[in-house]
């Protein structure tokens, strides 16, 4: 991204984003609620143009195509939303099969094919006919992280993967999270406000504070900052400062 700027009324969310991600990466963006995290991943996928500057993806300039140019972008970079949100109506395999579908594949046995493999790749092999209904917080996410991945991307964004999830769960979700990097050869890209995760997953983690990049670097780089803000921020201490008993 190049000098990316965008602006909702007068609310100037991104302020000129200069931003390099690496091909395999894990990218965790962190920063505090309404800095412009989610704005800025809509960019990469094309979801949103820059009213200023440029993203490139593998080459090419997705910055404000046409619809129909930016369904290929989308093949190439996937967004797992926060909500993850399934179509209740449709069973796991008509779920993760939706984006095929969408693409004009009209193949049932490539479908079917494609469809195990991504219930394969998020660790749920032969859940294609439950219904949403049927499972737990965690397994939805996870099928909704199969349908994100069911066009074999080489890019995945996930807006707060870890929003809702016990502990445990959200472990589970760093798991799928580097095995699409290491297996699969994908670069993720990671909002998330949960610490612990960014230390398991990061290989770069990203600060947003008002619509600029505040902070690029390791996690350890991160840890050993002796900046206050990004300090208060992984210890979670609020304005209020003081030490809990
Ligand atoms: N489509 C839109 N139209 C108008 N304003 C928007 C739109 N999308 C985002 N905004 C505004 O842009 C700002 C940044 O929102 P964004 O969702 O990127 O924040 P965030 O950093 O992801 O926050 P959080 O951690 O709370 O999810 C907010 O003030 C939000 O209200």
């Amino acid at each position: 991204m190049r000098n990316v700027h965008q602006r909702f009324g007068d609310n100037h969310v991104l302020r000129g984003v200069d931003l390099d991600i690496y091909r395999g990466e894990t990218l965790v963006l962190l920063g505090g609620s309404g800095g412009g995290k989610s704005v800025l991943m809509k960019h990469i996928c094309g979801l949103l143009c820059p009213i200023k500057g440029s993203v490139v993806v593998d080459g090419e300039t997705i910055s404000c195509k046409s619809e129909r140019e930016m369904a290929a972008v989308r093949r190439k970079v996937s967004m797992m939303f926060q909500s993850g949100a399934l179509f209740d109506s449709l069973t796991v395999g008509g779920n993760v099969a939706f984006p095929l579908r969408e693409a004009g594949v009209r193949d049932e046995t490539l479908i079917a094919e494609r469809v195990e493999k991504a219930l394969e790749i998020v660790r749920l092999p032969g859940q294609t006919d439950k219904m949403p209904s049927d499972l737990s917080g965690g397994m939805r996410k996870r099928v909704a992280l199969a349908r994100a991945v069911v066009e074999m991307p080489c890019m995945v964004l996930f807006d707060e993967p870890h929003a809702g999830l016990d502990p445990v769960t959200a472990d589970s979700i760093d798991h799928l999270i580097k095995d699409l990097q290491n297996d699969h050869q994908m670069t993720n890209v990671v909002v998330t406000h949960e610490m612990r995760s960014v230390f398991r997953i990061a290989d770069r983690v990203v600060f947003m504070k008002e619509g600029l990049i505040y902070f690029e670097g390791t996690p350890q780089e991160l840890k050993n900052s002796d900046d206050k803000l990004l300090q208060d921020f992984v210890e979670g201490r609020s304005a209020r400062g003081g030490k809990w008993e």
